[in-house]
């Protein structure tokens, strides 16, 4: 079974809506490290609409599994990456306009580009995943700029509208991983999965790491409300510095 990612970035989208310092990423990656997450993932979006340049800094020092940094293709991020330097980066393809992530990066179209950004991260032994649908190209591609990994898109499948379509979703990215190994890439998943539609994904053969972000904080929220209220009726009732932990 593959090892689970955890995503941050909504930690840091809802201080973001404030501006202010709570929640921290950075004390959520040690929560859900604690809880047994295998890995941390961050998406440094270049228009820094959650994730700052503070937190991958402070995560670099403080994640103890692995840090996985997802970033898009520019000059930009290169630099940040190869001073940051984490446990590997993930490319990402990029739009200011979009709510979250739309498609798979075109590794076919650029691939003179994601070449050379995938050579300089992997001179100074940073490894690469590529975030791509599972289309035959594209996976051919990966191969071609020494790719050690490809995280496969499961947008398409997790947004079915019927489980006819879900199967064919899960379908290409099961015969997409197979392509994968057999080429000799490692391969990853992720994008809009959830409790409820995990599993298959989860179970196709060779499958290293799930990447998981949106829907355990939204479910961070739910169950950890309770508790949330009552210590706030308990700050209200006594007059001392909560200490909260
Ligand atoms: C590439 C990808 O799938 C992740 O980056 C995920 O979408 C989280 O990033 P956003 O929360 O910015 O969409
Ligand atoms: N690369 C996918 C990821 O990190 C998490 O995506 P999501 O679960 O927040 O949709």
């Amino acid at each position: 079974m593959p090892t689970l990612g955890v995503n941050i970035d909504h930690i840091a989208t809802i201080r973001q809506a404030r501006r202010t310092v709570e929640p921290d990423p950075v004390a959520a990656a040690v929560l859900a490290e604690l809880a047994g997450a295998d890995g941390i993932t961050v998406h440094l979006r270049e228009d820094r609409r959650h994730i700052q340049d503070r937190d991958v800094l402070l995560l670099r020092q403080t994640v103890r599994s692995h840090l996985n940094l997802e970033m898009a293709a520019t000059d930009e991020m290169l630099g940040i990456a190869l001073n940051i330097k984490p446990d590997y980066v993930t490319l990402v393809p990029e739009k200011r306009e979009e709510v979250t992530t739309e498609g798979g990066l075109d590794i076919v179209g650029q691939i003179a580009r994601i070449g050379e950004i995938v050579d300089k991260l992997q001179s100074v032994g940073i490894p690469v995943s590529l975030f791509i649908d599972a289309q035959p190209a594209q996976i051919e591609a990966s191969v071609k700029v020494k790719a050690q990994f490809i995280e496969l898109h499961t947008g398409q499948y997790a947004e079915a509208k019927n489980e006819t379509n879900r199967q064919q979703e899960l379908a290409i990215l099961a015969k997409g991983c197979e392509q994968a190994i057999k080429a000799g890439l490692r391969v990853n998943a992720g994008h809009g999965l959830t409790y409820w539609n995990v599993y298959p994904v989860a179970a196709l053969p060779g499958m290293e790491e799930l990447n998981i972000g949106h829907t355990i904080i939204s479910r961070a929220a739910l169950v950890g409300i309770e508790r949330a209220v009552r210590e706030m009726k308990q700050a209200i009732t006594v007059n001392s510095n909560h200490n909260l932990d």
